[in-house]
């Protein structure tokens, strides 16, 4: 039997409540008990017989414990760089003489293909290990610099191989494959949106947990998402859809007809979106650090008090954002979006877990998986000064990572 005690905390943000004083059980991978240390139980029935037994306690006196942060949007899977591109965005120039210039997503696509996999493995593996490093217990990745169907596959496949490595978050793996019309494709979009819809089964027998399309101007069309989405959902994927990033053209209400996990991005968000999320119970991944940089910030607050579940996302990817660190998102969040530091919070643990369908993290309390961090503070008030608090010491599923 292994269990952890980590005793004498400072505060303890469970996603819930705050407690201070506060102490954890930790048995095997998961929370077995929480509460304030001088309540801590002798025993915890069907657990522990004595913790006198328990083979480990860590002393976090001072210290602020959170549950593992989700970053609940990112883009890994990618090789090269477009800092040139970011140079000419910074001086004004605009998306379409970016992409005439060579750039966008579609360079990214030919640098990926011609990359050999042990290369592109590589990188991936050194992204992910750096959010796990910095709090983040859980990143939903998305595929989409591929394009073909075994380099797709192949995607999904790496993702799901990486998390089983040491030193590895646990990652949600989302199959994009809809994220632009390769060039093979160019002049035959409908073509490639039934092969996409084809491959959904491909995909999910390789791995995948969710489905997404990028239905915006420049991308995919409402029906040509419906046609994908609904495709991944008759094969178990949970449809989730890139919505308002450039423009509104139904892709909240798409997500709404179709039940997605989310919706993500949302800059272009009317009240009338706001009551469709709110209504048919669509969550929000909102992703600040993209909001400010194309100008246009999705309206939070109006969300928020709306009843729309809210998520957060790096919404790391090789074009425009390399943040690898949820708690950088968190400032982002309360600077730019106005968001509290709890609802913040709340929306990197609990919102995460909830448009990933993961019940089992996002919160410290009984039974849910130990993904546990100790801040380098002792408020969470910090998140909103830092821009990118630290973490002391990290835990995935009760095991030390840091
Ligand atoms: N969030 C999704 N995709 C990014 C683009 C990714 C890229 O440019 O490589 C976006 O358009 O926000």
């Amino acid at each position: 039997m292994t269990v952890r005690l980590l005793t004498n905390i400072g505060r303890m943000w469970t996603g819930n409540d705050v407690i201070s004083n506060a102490a954890l059980l930790v048995h095997n991978d998961r929370i077995a008990w929480v509460g304030r240390a001088a309540d801590l139980p002798q025993s915890v029935p069907g657990v522990v017989d004595d913790i006198v037994d328990v083979d480990q306690v860590e002393n976090l006196s001072g210290a602020l414990v959170t549950p593992g942060l989700i970053d609940a949007h990112t883009h890994p899977v990618y090789a090269g760089n477009r800092y040139a591109e970011m140079a000419m965005r910074s001086s004004g120039s605009s998306s379409s003489a970016i992409n005439a210039a060579g750039g966008g997503i579609g360079s990214t696509v030919t640098v990926t293909r011609g990359t050999d996999p042990w290369t592109l493995c590589n990188g991936v593996r050194e992204r992910l290990r750096s959010w796990l490093l910095s709090g983040t217990t859980t990143v939903e990745a998305k595929t989409g610099y591929h394009l073909t169907r075994d380099g797709e596959l192949a995607d999904v496949r790496l993702l799901r191989e990486l998390e089983k490595e040491p030193m590895m978050p646990r990652v949600h793996v989302t199959f994009l494959a809809a994220h632009v019309v390769p060039p093979e494709y160019f002049g035959r979009q409908r073509d490639y949106v039934e092969a996409v819809g084809a491959w959904c089964a491909d995909a999910a027998a390789a791995g995948a947990d969710s489905v997404d399309v990028y239905c915006d101007e420049g991308h995919f069309t409402t029906e040509e998402s419906r046609w994908v989405l609904a495709s991944g959902r008759n094969v178990g994927l949970l449809p989730r859809v890139h919505a308002g990033a450039f423009s509104r053209r139904g892709a909240v209400q798409l997500a709404a007809e179709l039940g997605c996990a989310s919706a993500d991005l949302l800059h272009h968000t009317s009240d009338e979106d706001i009551a469709v999320l709110s209504r048919y119970g669509v969550p929000a991944v909102l992703c600040p650090a993209t909001a400010m940089q194309r100008g246009s910030l999705p309206p939070v607050r109006r969300m928020i008090s709306q009843g729309v579940t809210i998520a957060l996302g790096s919404d790391h990817n090789p074009g425009h954002c390399g943040i690898t660190s949820m708690s950088l998102v968190i400032s982002l969040a309360v600077a730019a979006f106005g968001m509290s530091v709890g609802d913040a919070l709340r929306a990197a643990t609990l919102g995460g877990a909830t448009v990933l369908g993961a019940p089992d993290r996002g919160v410290l309390a009984p039974g849910r998986l130990a993904d546990i961090v100790q801040w380098d503070a002792d408020h969470e008030g910090a998140f909103a000064w830092s821009f990118g608090l630290k973490p002391r010491r990290v835990w995935r599923g009760g095991i030390p990572v840091q």
